[in-house]
């Protein structure tokens, strides 16, 4: 915060959305066929045409607070911000959606006033040109699955993540070897199973995947299975096949996955985890471990999107990131200010989050 820049002016304001999905996304733990939310705008009372920041709060059930209750944080936090920031925050820090809307809205006010894009502000790191993604694949039928893949292949995806778990495990199997068949040796596969499998499914699954060069299963097992996934770890069926913890993260942390020896990587959802702040020390903390963080969204719209590509590009060597979910919606806030290209988010270098339009509409 500059001088002559005084907090105690900020004012708060939020609007509910709905945006439809494309098509029902099909995961093992439900299927989301809209994202509903609340778009958060921080301005400065006193001054017309000063810089404003914008937030996305989008809960998702079984990530984070209900609607409802994201909708009272967001309530208590515009009457709190008469205090100054940090009293705004205190007011969401049991939401995490609120809280994501709330610190990315602070945050691109604050990174806007100084003329730096996000991801410079948040991670005070070097320029970033681009950032790569993964293709996000339902868990459709086989035939489905690989031709998914194929046409993400076709548009310059390098990475493919499979959604799996709804249907018996050989079932998944043979999605990942059609898949494989289809887009030859060279792209990267990787499989998220939110936490669908027994152990014994998951040894199986492991087993077939190191055979056809699956890089990253993610959560095979319920969150609550920090030793089962440090089993499969220790047991080396999957050779070569790195165990990323989601759902596992966000109910043990980083350390107890450290110290059972849990995972190679995380995932890490701002939307989840109450912020790219949040995000952004966690993941900072995950590679002082030597595990890899990977960037996701909850198939957010494009104000939190973009927030998660910047969060992205603030964290050296990331790998592939779950940030292509722009498609995934039918409808959004606005432009969306992040072009893929060949398998990169090209990352905005305008100040703030780069996100224009969304307001009035
Ligand atoms: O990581 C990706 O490619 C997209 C994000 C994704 O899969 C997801 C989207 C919404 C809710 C949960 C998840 C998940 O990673 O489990
Ligand atoms: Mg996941």
């Amino acid at each position: 915060m500059r001088d002559g820049e005084d907090d105690s002016e900020l004012t708060l304001e939020y609007r509910p959305f709905s945006l439809d999905l494309a098509d029902p996304f099909e995961t093992a733990d439900g299927t989301i066929d809209s994202r509903d939310g609340f778009l958060v705008r921080i301005a400065t009372a006193s001054a017309e045409d000063a810089p404003v920041g914008y937030g996305e709060a989008a809960p998702l059930q079984g990530w984070t607070e209900s609607h409802s209750d994201c909708e009272a944080a967001l309530e208590r936090a515009s009457d709190a911000i008469r205090s100054g920031p940090a009293a705004a925050l205190e007011a969401v820090d049991e939401q995490v959606a609120a809280r994501h809307g709330l610190a990315l809205a602070l945050a691109d006010l604050a990174a806007t006033r100084e003329s730096t894009p996000l991801y410079r502000y948040v991670g005070q790191g070097p320029m970033v040109g681009r950032v790569p993604v993964n293709a996000t694949v339902g868990d459709g039928s086989p035939t489905e699955t690989a031709r998914e893949a194929s046409e993400a292949v076709g548009r310059g995806f390098h990475t493919c993540k499979l959604k799996a778990g709804r249907r018996d495990v050989d079932a998944d199997i043979e999605r990942v070897r059609r898949t494989r068949e289809v887009v030859g040796p060279d792209v990267e596969l990787r499989v998220d199973a939110n936490e669908a499998w027994t152990y014994a499914e998951a040894a199986t699954a492991l087993e077939a995947f190191a055979d056809l060069d699956v890089s990253v299963l993610e959560q095979p097992l319920p969150a609550g299975a920090l030793e089962g996934h440090a089993d499969l770890r220790a047991d080396d069926l999957g050779d070569g096949v790195a165990i990323a913890l989601d759902e596992g993260l966000l109910e043990h942390g980083i350390d107890a996955i450290c110290e059972a020896e849990a995972a190679d990587a995380v995932v890490l959802k701002p939307m989840a985890l109450g912020g790219i702040d949040v995000a952004r020390k966690v993941a900072a903390w995950v590679q002082e471990l030597e595990l890899v963080p990977i960037v996701t969204t909850t198939i957010d719209g494009v104000v939190a999107r973009t927030g998660a590509v910047h969060l992205a590009a603030s964290i050296p060597d990331v790998p592939a990131c779950g940030l292509a979910t722009a498609g995934l919606l039918a409808e959004d806030l606005g432009r969306d200010p992040v072009l893929l290209e060949k398998g990169s988010a090209v990352i905005p270098q305008t100040k703030g989050l780069g996100i224009e339009g969304v307001w009035e509409e």
